[in-house]
């Protein structure tokens, strides 16, 4: 493993029982958990609050991680798999190692990561983590096979919020949306996405979305703004009181987030050449409102 011990900035700690990479840079401080390569914390400099949530219910490794940008990788959810086959792919409870990096003067600090070895696909991975004013990731697939390979992922951003029910996320406007909670059944999007009132939760993906999505907080007043490239589908997720409860590591925290996620998902599927690459990214800024 490169360490990262001499790049400015950039440390090996713990941070919530996980080993991890801290970034300190002027414009803000985030943290990489090792397992699963996922940031866990972004704080940029004049915020208050954390831009991401992580459980306070935490279960230790090999349990994925409820919070933070888990990478699902080299599948969403499950599909196109058995059903047995392990929520959101391999990505998340691998291991992942600081293998390069580099600080960019007054633009922050670049660290690039790669899973150990995920022998469940042909596929290989490499996370690049930019911090700075934004947060920005990009992760590379790349197929060394001679034979296509069709692939889903996202990266599954959980946003801290002062509370679920009243937040606004724009950029979704006018699309259509498959409704996990209704059969998969096809809606329209009409105005702003709100927590429903009727039943308040959402398991929603919008195919064919636009990339730039707003998640406007007035209890913390502030906008999240999430600006996507080379993915398609945007995911809004919240399990909604009941569904929480169900889950050990969400319980009654189930208001204090939104997941906002930037995927290819459902009928934007990609298929990775043999021996090409395709890369989702997206940066991660935040504005008073
Ligand atoms: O519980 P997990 O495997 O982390 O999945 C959490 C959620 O992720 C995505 O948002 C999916 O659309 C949901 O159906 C799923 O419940």
């Amino acid at each position: 493993m490169t360490t990262s011990d001499d790049i400015g900035g950039v440390r090996y700690d713990t941070f919530h029982g996980l080993d991890a990479v801290v970034v300190e840079t002027p414009q803000a401080v985030a943290v990489i958990s090792l397992f699963g390569g996922q940031v866990v914390s972004f704080l940029p400099a004049d915020a208050t609050a954390d831009v991401i949530w992580l459980s306070p219910l935490l279960a230790a490794p090999p349990t994925p991680i409820r919070g933070g940008v888990p990478l699902c990788w080299p599948y969403f959810a499950r599909e196109g798999q058995p059903d047995d086959a392990p929520s959101h792919g391999y990505a998340r409870t691998a291991r992942w190692d600081v293998i390069g990096g580099r600080a960019n003067g007054s633009e922050g600090v670049e660290l690039v990561l790669a899973p150990q070895e995920i022998p469940e696909t042909l596929l290989q991975a490499q996370l690049t983590v930019r911090v700075g004013a934004a947060l920005e990731h990009e992760l590379r697939t790349h197929n060394p096979s001679s034979e296509p390979v069709t692939m889903t992922e996202a990266f599954h951003n959980y946003f801290r919020v002062a509370d679920v029910g009243s937040v606004r996320v724009g950029g979704l406007d006018g699309l259509s949306y498959l409704d996990k909670f209704d059969g998969m059944r096809s809606h329209a999007q009409q105005g702003d996405w709100v927590l429903p009132g009727d039943d308040p939760r959402s398991d929603r993906v919008y195919p064919a979305a636009g990339g730039r999505y707003r998640l406007i907080d007035p209890g913390l007043g502030r906008v999240i703004e999430v600006t996507v490239r080379g993915g398609r589908s945007a995911v809004v997720w919240n399990p909604g009181e009941y569904g929480a409860a169900g889950m050990t590591d969400v319980g009654p925290h189930w208001h204090e987030f939104l997941c906002v996620e930037a995927a290819n998902a459902g009928p934007d599927s990609i298929v990775v050449p043999a021996g090409g690459t395709h890369t989702l990214s997206q940066t991660i800024s935040v504005s008073a409102r």
